[in-house]
């Protein structure tokens, strides 16, 4: 299938999309989110992907939503279209997404980076939440994602002064998980996608839910949420075959059930 705004493979057992607005520094317009929308569900659907990254250009990961796209809106239309909740379906993903951000990942390009499960970022990758400049707020969850991700000292700072942060400043505050080298940013994405989707996927799609639990709810519900699925996963054959795997000293073959 051809689309206008994303080139996407599948590499192995990983599916990877690059976003693919050159001329706009991929700002997410509303064509790009309906097909990420749909690659998205179709990789959800296929037995063969196990992980799924996320990538743009050497310049821009994304600069933010569409400015041009969002600029006529008025309070009724953003309101009643509700602009920006599109991007819900993209967060709520089930497979295990790998951002791998190059240059400036701005506004939504941010808020895009954050919905995925974890960020590989470039030393020459810009994060920032510019919507003030703009006299708007992030509106695909900046300002909930990312105070949960760097805390609200910070979180504060980029989102009232519409700063950019680097590579390094983003490591250090905890956006990013690994910080590499331009050349290597690709490579060592997919690499960590390939050896996430080598696991038992029942097992990798728990932990993701776990984990994703910890950002929305308190201690003990997360607690109860985590043994529940941590529970669950002995129903699987993949639990039999890993343990059984590690007792003979040998590689386990997992079948995803
Ligand atoms: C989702 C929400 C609700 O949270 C809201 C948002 O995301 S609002 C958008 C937030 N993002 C921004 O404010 C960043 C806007 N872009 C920039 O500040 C600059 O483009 C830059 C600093 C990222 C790069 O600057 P520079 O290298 O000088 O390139 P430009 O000439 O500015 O850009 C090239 C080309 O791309 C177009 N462009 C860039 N960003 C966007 C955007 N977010 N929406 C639409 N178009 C964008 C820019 O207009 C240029 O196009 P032309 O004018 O040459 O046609």
């Amino acid at each position: 299938m051809a689309y206008e705004t994303l080139l996407v493979e599948t590499r192995g057992r990983v599916g990877l999309v690059t976003l693919n607005r050159p001329q706009a520094l991929n700002a997410l317009n509303r064509q790009l989110l309906e097909e990420l929308q749909g690659v998205l569900a179709g990789f959800q659907a296929d037995a063969g992907i196990g992980a799924i990254v996320i990538t743009g250009s050497e310049k821009a990961f994304a600069a933010g939503a569409d400015i041009k796209e969002m600029q006529p809106y008025g309070f009724a239309a953003a309101v009643t279209e509700d602009l920006a909740a599109g991007w819900d379906a993209v967060a709520a993903c089930r497979k295990p997404m790998i951002a791998a951000v190059s240059g400036f990942a701005l506004g939504g390009g941010c808020e895009l980076a954050m919905m995925c499960d974890f960020i590989i970022a470039s030393e020459t990758a810009k994060f920032g939440q510019p919507e003030i400049t703009l006299g708007i707020i992030p509106g695909m969850g900046g300002t909930q994602r990312l105070t949960r991700a760097v805390g609200k000292a910070k979180a504060m700072d980029l989102v009232l002064t519409g700063r950019m942060m680097d590579a390094a400043e983003a490591e250090r505050c905890g956006l990013v998980a690994r910080v590499v080298a331009p050349e290597r940013l690709l490579e060592e994405a997919l690499a960590a996608a390939e050896k996430i989707a080598g696991f038992s996927l029942p097992a990798v799609m728990m932990a993701k839910e776990a984990v994703s639990r910890a950002q929305e709810t308190v201690l003990s519900e997360g607690m109860r949420a985590e043994r529940r699925l941590f529970h669950a996963l002995f129903a699987t054959e993949d639990q039999k075959e890993g343990m059984a795997a590690f007792i003979e000293k040998r590689k386990p073959t997992f079948a995803n059930r």
